[in-house]
C-alpha cells in the first residue's frame, strides 16, 4: 500500500507555484504506477489460476470492474467518464497480458492460429518462450509491447 508520509504530493488547493504542481503530479505518478504494477500481478495470478483460455476474458467481470471504478469516481469527485475510459484501455491491455501470460504458461503456440492479433503484440522473448529456445531458463518477459 501507499504510504503518504514517504511522498511529496501538496495539497491541491495550497499550491501555489508551477514547481509544486509538478513536484506533486511526479509524486502521485509514482504512486499510480506503483499501484498499476501490483494490479498487474493480480492479472498474471488470473492467467495462473483460470482453468482455460476462453476464461480470460470474463465480459460480466469486465463490466462490473467499470461500473465500481465509475462509482468510486463519483465518490471521489474524478470524472466517471474519464475513470472508465482510462480504465476501460487498462482492462484490454490486461486480458492481452493475460492471454500472454495463460498462454506461455500452457506452453501454447498461437502460430499459424487466427489470433493474429495477440501473436503480433508478444514481446519477442515471449515468442522464444513458446518456441522453446534457450529463453526458457530465464522464463521472464522484460520488454512490454502491449
Ligand atoms: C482479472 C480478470 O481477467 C480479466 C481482466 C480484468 C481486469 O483487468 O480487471 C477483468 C476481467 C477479465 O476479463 C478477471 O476475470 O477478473
Amino acid at each position: 500500500m501507499v504510504n503518504k508520509s514517504t511522498h511529496t504530493a501538496l495539497d491541491a488547493a495550497s499550491v501555489t507555484t508551477m514547481a509544486e504542481v509538478r513536484i506533486s503530479i511526479d509524486d502521485l505518478d509514482r504512486q499510480i504506477v506503483t499501484l498499476l504494477g501490483e494490479r498487474m500481478r493480480f492479472i498474471e495470478a488470473a492467467a495462473r489460476i483460470k482453468p482455460e483460455r476462453e476464461a480470460v476474458r470474463d465480459q460480466w467481470r469486465v463490466d462490473d470492474v467499470l461500473t465500481k471504478v465509475g462509482e468510486t469516481a463519483d465518490k471521489v469527485n474524478f470524472s466517471k467518464k474519464i475513470a472508465q475510459k482510462l480504465y476501460a484501455d487498462l482492462i484490454e491491455s490486461s486480458i492481452l497480458h493475460e492471454l500472454v501470460n495463460f498462454d506461455r504458461l500452457a506452453g501454447n503456440n498461437l502460430n499459424g492460429r487466427e489470433d493474429d492479433q495477440v501473436e503480433d503484440k508478444k514481446p519477442a522473448k515471449v515468442k522464444a518462450i513458446e518456441k522453446g529456445s534457450a529463453e526458457v531458463e530465464t522464463g521472464e518477459v522484460d520488454t512490454w509491447v502491449y
